[in-house]
């Protein structure tokens, strides 16, 4: 992070926000994820999907996962139907949060950090605010997280700018003073329609290279953030 803040501490200069994604940015949520809707899937007598192709279909939410999954296993669902087996995932997966979930590299170091020097920390994401906080506090960073906006919270879901805004306003600083950190197209879309500076680190579950995302930096890890954010210019 800037040495500003690492040499004085003062809650001036940029950026005074760091807005994160969660699954597949600061968590790899795909085991849970994966078990939870393969039981759904079980129950309907349909057969597992593997891990990776599950990693594929994270990142708008809940109901489209399971949508994705009974799609790709030849039972299209919409309407009732998806919103009955929407509410099985919930049960399964909220159940089984942070069994085999576990921390990004670098994460918790990162957000300590921060937190640290007084810049803001958010976390946006699309799956339910509920279940974000309650994986947040499981690995210790919840005291780390100023605000959590999930995609129940109420602002329209990301790729929607909705979310990061919303984050801003209850942060109470202007878009220009913070950086979006994602994994896939809905962050980096959402931080563009903003707009808002963007990161984004490989090794997530985007569907779309990294590179071709359009965020004005790639990183390779986690842990390349402050480093990255130095690069990017500070908005006049
Ligand atoms: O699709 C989800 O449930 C969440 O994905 P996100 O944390 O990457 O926004
Ligand atoms: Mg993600």
């Amino acid at each position: 992070m800037s040495t500003r803040f690492a040499q004085n501490g003062a809650r001036c200069g940029w950026p005074q926000a760091v807005l994160f994604d969660l699954d597949g940015t600061l968590i790899d949520s795909v085991p849970d994820l994966a078990a939870a809707v393969n039981e759904v899937l079980a129950a309907e007598g349909r057969e597992p999907l593997p891990r990776e192709d599950v990693r594929a279909m994270v990142g708008h939410g809940v109901r489209k996962l399971v949508e994705r999954a009974f799609a790709a296993r030849r039972m299209p669902l919409d309407g009732e139907a998806l919103d009955r087996m929407t509410g099985r995932m919930m049960t399964a997966y909220g159940n089984r949060l942070t069994a085999d979930t576990t921390l990004l590299p670098g994460a918790e170091a990162l957000l300590a950090a921060y937190a640290r020097v007084g810049v803001k920390i958010g976390v946006v994401t699309n799956k339910p605010e509920a279940f974000a906080r309650e994986i947040l506090d499981h690995f210790g960073l919840g005291p780390s997280v100023d605000v959590v906006v999930g995609g129940d919270s109420g602002p329209a879901r990301k790729p929607a700018p909705d979310m990061l805004r919303h984050a801003m306003e209850e942060i109470g600083l202007g878009a220009d003073r913070a950086v979006m950190v994602g994994d896939s197209a809905a962050d980096i879309d959402a931080a563009r329609a903003v707009p808002m500076a963007s990161i984004a680190v490989r090794g997530g579950y985007t569907t779309v290279p990294v590179d071709e995302l359009g965020a004005d930096i790639v990183i390779d890890k986690l842990g390349g953030v402050p480093q990255a954010i130095e690069r990017l210019k500070e908005p006049a």
